[in-house]
């Protein structure tokens, strides 16, 4: 695609395990290593992006050349969303078409400037946007993140399942909030089960990325908009990030020459 060298989808089964938290991070951490970055938030109908990188409510982004759009800059990324278009306060009420044509319309009208690596933050199940994406664009991986407890696993599952019909290739698992640690007393405590990031990466001989905790830390700096790679890029979280994202670009340097091809009818 013009203007990126590598699409990665972070993408679930299931929703609110963790998705844009860990794209914005994961983002930032690539950022930190030198590479070229940018956040595509595709959940048209609940963007989170726009909040997480602490862009404020009504910026618009502006028009380049060629009628496209340029990306809004946020700590060093570039972003576009769909709350950069709308009053995030109304609820989108729109069929599946208007979905699948806003993003498109973001996917290649977005002007992005010589990106490295675009990541996509996938809006939860397996349906019209992660088949568009996999059509109009090659996507060098996909990244799938998880919570630890079966329930989750089980929409997991199904969410590699459909990467692997459409030929994108799994990058590696993240399980999030795999351990509760309490800020005040260092408690620990396996709230939602261990070990479903490990089963399911052995079921789909793929790799754990990384493990992330369930945090206060996590939830007030994500979502006020300055997130823990860059609130507090020496703390454990941080670290987690910079190995999921060496683990990420090696994975994606070592698929690179047999890009997959898309073809699949519906
Ligand atoms: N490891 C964590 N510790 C604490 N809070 C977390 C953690 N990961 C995510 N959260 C919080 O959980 C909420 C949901 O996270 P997020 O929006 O990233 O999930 P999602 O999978 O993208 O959701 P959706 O399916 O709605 O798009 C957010 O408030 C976020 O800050």
């Amino acid at each position: 695609m013009d203007g990126v060298k590598h699409i990665i989808a972070v993408a679930s089964g299931k929703g609110g395990v963790g998705k844009s938290t860990v794209t914005v991070n994961l983002a930032l951490a690539l950022a930190a290593q030198g590479h070229r970055v940018g956040v595509l938030d595709a959940d048209i109908y609940g963007p989170s992006q726009a909040q997480m990188l602490g862009v404020k409510e009504g910026v618009r982004p502006q028009a380049g050349t060629n009628n496209k759009f340029l990306p809004l800059e946020a700590h060093g990324l570039q972003a576009m969303s769909m709350a950069f278009m709308v009053n995030t306060r109304e609820p989108m009420v729109w069929r599946g078409p208007m979905v699948v044509g806003a993003f498109q319309q973001m996917l290649t009208q977005t002007q992005w400037d010589n990106l490295d690596f675009l990541l996509i933050d996938m809006p939860p199940g397996t349906g019209d946007i992660q088949l568009t994406l996999a059509q109009k664009v090659p996507v060098a991986g996909a990244v799938i993140v998880t919570t630890p407890q079966d329930i989750a696993l089980l929409d997991a599952r199904k969410g590699i399942e459909m990467f692997r019909k459409v030929n994108v290739p799994v990058l590696g698992v993240v399980e999030n909030m795999s351990l509760y640690h309490c800020e005040n007393c260092g408690h620990e405590a396996a709230i939602f089960g261990t070990g479903g990031g490990d089963s399911i990466a052995q079921e789909y001989d793929t790799q754990v990325l990384g493990r992330l905790p369930l945090t206060l830390s996590i939830r007030e700096l994500t979502d006020s908009g300055r997130p823990s790679v860059i609130s507090e890029p020496e703390g454990t979280v941080s670290q987690t990030f910079a190995a999921i994202a060496q683990k990420v670009a090696e994975a994606v340097n070592a698929n690179q020459g047999d890009g997959p091809t898309i073809s699949f009818s519906e």
